[in-house]
């Protein structure tokens, strides 16, 4: 990102701010994103703030720099709320369909970074509205280490803003492209897989159904472990947890003692195994159902884009397509435009595997657990049922101790500079920007057919669109 020049300004007066943020920058987001030749955010502070605040006292990072921060610049505010004026921008780090994002401190705070994400609601159409709006609900309701902490909402005249976590490590997408034949070893790609399934569990554990996982939405913390980002795109569900009873067999300790306290029985091979019940918990919006087709068109599962209605189950598609990715450095139904690549998903086609020289440990297991995942009735994929709870099961994660996962040393990969330990304040990026895949919305007719059918009938006016 080659920002030539930075100003920022601060007005006297506390309650009646002005901050601008002036860049004349040659980044590409910048470019593509406005008309404006140079960004300038205007804040009359004193005017109408509204700051809603996350519940710090609960958040499981509660005792973190960058909660302290916030409960000493809010305990230093006149009406103990925190305000626009508290921050102050250091740089832009890139545009989205929504907004502009801002890498950021608290004034006299400069050992914990923030991201700003800035909405112009005046600019926003009524669909993109809602998905600021989406995009609020759903950070607030997070708890969670690899999902953003949103420190504060602030809804300042015609902007929203909202204060996050910031990664100063780049994204997956600009990771994978800094790798050999845009490949990730297997065990990195067990590593960055196992996160996101965790972060997918919980999102479906609160009944969000998440429908936009791709590299570029999932951004490396300063530690090298992920975040997810991009909310507005999910659906709310209602969930209704459960515990689920699973029966399997079990080879006993001492499997070769007769008679006395063993309550076992002998399998066929004469090894002494016992039933064991186990309790799981399951909680899938597996009733979700929305009609929007949504999401990155490399990502889209099948089911989206028939308008039928679809459910939990996109994301566990999308998991497959992100496994295969970041092992085989494209995606498995690429086309030669978004057309053929939306044909190839719709069609009864299975996924075929590049051949690749020297494939690794790991393999085949990852290559069964998308085969798995990439099944194109939804009733019949991995994780549509029991949700992650299947999937973690998978030979693929074999040796991964989920609740000690956070704890795990990220890969050692070209590109990834993991800290160990807490943040600290220098707002170096070093993920780098590549270019990003555009999310689509598209309208789907039920009338006529509806769905893909028509999409692809009515070539070259397929009623979709980039957002
Ligand atoms: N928390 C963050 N830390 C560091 N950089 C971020 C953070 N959030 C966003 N960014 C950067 O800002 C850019 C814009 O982010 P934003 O979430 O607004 O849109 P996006 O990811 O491009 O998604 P979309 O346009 O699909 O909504 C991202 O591409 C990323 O480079």
């Amino acid at each position: 990102m080659d920002i030539e020049e930075t100003q920022l300004h601060r007005c006297p007066s506390d309650t009646d701010l002005d901050f601008s943020f002036t860049s004349t920058a040659t980044d590409r987001t910048f470019a593509s994103s406005s008309a404006r030749s140079s960004l300038t955010l205007s804040f009359n502070d004193g005017l109408s703030t509204t700051t809603m605040t996350t519940t710090s006292s609960l958040h499981h990072r509660k005792c973190d720099q960058h909660w302290s921060a916030i409960k000493t610049a809010t305990s230093l505010s006149t009406d103990g709320r925190l305000h626009l004026r508290h921050l102050k921008l250091l740089r832009h780090l890139g545009t989205g369909n929504l907004g502009r994002v801002f890498l950021c401190q608290l004034r006299d705070f400069n050992n914990a970074n923030f991201a700003l994400k800035v909405m112009d609601k005046d600019s926003l159409t009524k669909k993109k509205l809602s998905q600021v709006q989406m995009e609020g609900e759903i950070l607030s309701m997070l708890d969670h280490p690899f999902l953003p902490t949103l420190y504060a909402h602030l809804e300042v005249s015609h902007y929203s803003c909202l204060l996050i976590d910031y990664c100063p490590n780049g994204d997956l997408h600009s990771l994978l492209r800094k790798q050999p034949a845009n490949r990730l070893p297997v065990q990195a790609v067990k590593f960055f897989a196992a996160e996101v399934l965790v972060a997918l569990e919980y999102l479906h554990s609160l009944g969000v159904v998440y429908r936009d996982l791709k590299p570029e939405n999932i951004l490396l913390r300063e530690d090298g472990h992920i975040m997810l980002s991009d909310f507005d795109l999910c659906f709310k569900a209602d969930v209704v947890p459960t515990f689920d009873r699973r029966v399997h067999r079990k080879r006993m300790a001492g499997s070769m003692r007769r008679g006395g306290d063993c309550f076992g029985t002998f399998s066929r091979r004469g090894v002494v195994e016992e039933e064991v019940v186990e309790e799981e918990f399951v909680a899938e919006p597996t009733e979700a159902l929305s009609r929007s087709c949504v999401g990155t068109h490399e990502y889209l599962a099948p089911e989206l884009l028939s308008g039928n209605g679809h459910g939990n189950g996109v994301d566990w598609w999308a998991f497959g397509v992100l496994v295969y990715e970041l092992l085989y450095g494209t995606t498995p139904f690429k086309g030669g435009n978004k057309e053929s690549t939306l044909r190839n998903i719709a069609s009864s086609k299975q996924v075929n595997f590049h051949v690749m020289e020297g494939e690794g440990k790991g393999m085949e297991e990852a290559k069964d657990l998308i085969e798995k995942l990439l099944v194109k009735d939804p009733r019949q994929r991995l994780g549509c049922t029991k949700g992650a709870t299947d999937i973690k099961r998978h030979p693929f994660f074999d040796g991964i101790k989920w609740p000690l996962i956070r704890n795990y040393k990220p890969p050692e990969v070209r590109g990834l500079v993991a800290k160990k330990g807490k943040s600290h304040s220098s707002g170096h990026v070093l993920g780098g920007v590549s270019s990003p895949r555009r999310k689509c919305w598209w309208r789907l007719w039920k009338k006529g057919g509806g769905g893909l059918g028509n999409l692809l009938r009515n070539k070259g006016s397929i009623g979709a669109h980039d957002s």
